[in-house]
């Protein structure tokens, strides 16, 4: 069977590496479901999903350490408060949680032409397959990282790098795909082509001023 026709940034790409949050998935709903669950037990005010839809990205520590300045409780204990919203996002991780669409359409014909598929995640590891799981998407990906399983993550470039090297592709002909500065200046740095999409979360900047080599509106434009 011929395969589909591919987007011109995906020539000579033989591996792509996937950022999860904001690009495969929009999983801010159940971030801020235990952001606020999480305030609420500390008796802290709720900030709610707009608010928490532009602090993800950088793990989930920095997302509560974002929502404590928000509400004016910058002097808590941080690791008591990430604690507790671990706790909350472990009961629920997959609730309202969606994959974007043309991500699933992307993922099948990139598989069928061969090309590896990797995902890099700031979040924490233990997540990442109940996640998966949950929306089917585990089967589509040969290595997943994430943002505790090394000693630096994105916007650093060693995610990538490892990645690569475990799958033994050159930089050269690999592809970071993210929603973020940091998937764009991590690629970058790698030696990667980056390409952006613009719906995700990026701190409520727009992703094209960090200059990815490509922009799509979807995934789904990819095939
Ligand atoms: O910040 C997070 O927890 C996740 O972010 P990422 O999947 O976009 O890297
Ligand atoms: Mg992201």
């Amino acid at each position: 069977m011929p395969s589909r026709a591919i987007h011109p940034a995906l020539e000579g790409i033989q591996l792509v590496v996937f950022d999860l949050d904001g690009t495969l998935i929009d999983s801010v709903p159940d971030l801020a479901a235990a952001v606020d669950s999480a305030l609420r037990d500390m008796a802290l005010p709720e900030v709610g999903e707009a608010a928490a839809r532009d602090w993800v990205g950088n793990g989930s520590r920095k997302l509560v350490e974002r929502a404590l300045q928000a509400v004016g409780a910058q002097d808590r204990n941080l690791d008591g408060a990430h604690d507790i919203f671990l706790h909350h996002y472990r009961l629920a991780p997959c609730r309202a949680t969606r994959v974007y669409p043309g991500v699933r359409d992307a993922l099948e014909a990139l598989a069928a032409r061969g090309v590896a598929l990797g995902l890099i995640t700031n979040k924490p590891t233990a997540f990442i397959a109940p996640i998966l799981a949950c929306l089917d998407l585990e089967h589509y990906f040969a290595l997943t990282l994430g943002g505790d399983a090394l000693s630096t993550r994105k916007p650093d470039p060693a995610p990538l790098l490892h990645l690569a090297e475990r799958l033994e592709v050159a930089p050269s002909a690999c592809l970071m795909v993210g929603d973020s500065r940091h998937d764009v200046e991590a690629g970058r740095r790698a030696g990667f082509r980056t390409l952006a999409v613009p719906y995700g979360y990026n701190h409520g900047e727009p992703v094209s001023a960090s200059e990815p080599d490509v922009m799509v509106e979807s995934l789904g434009e990819l095939v």
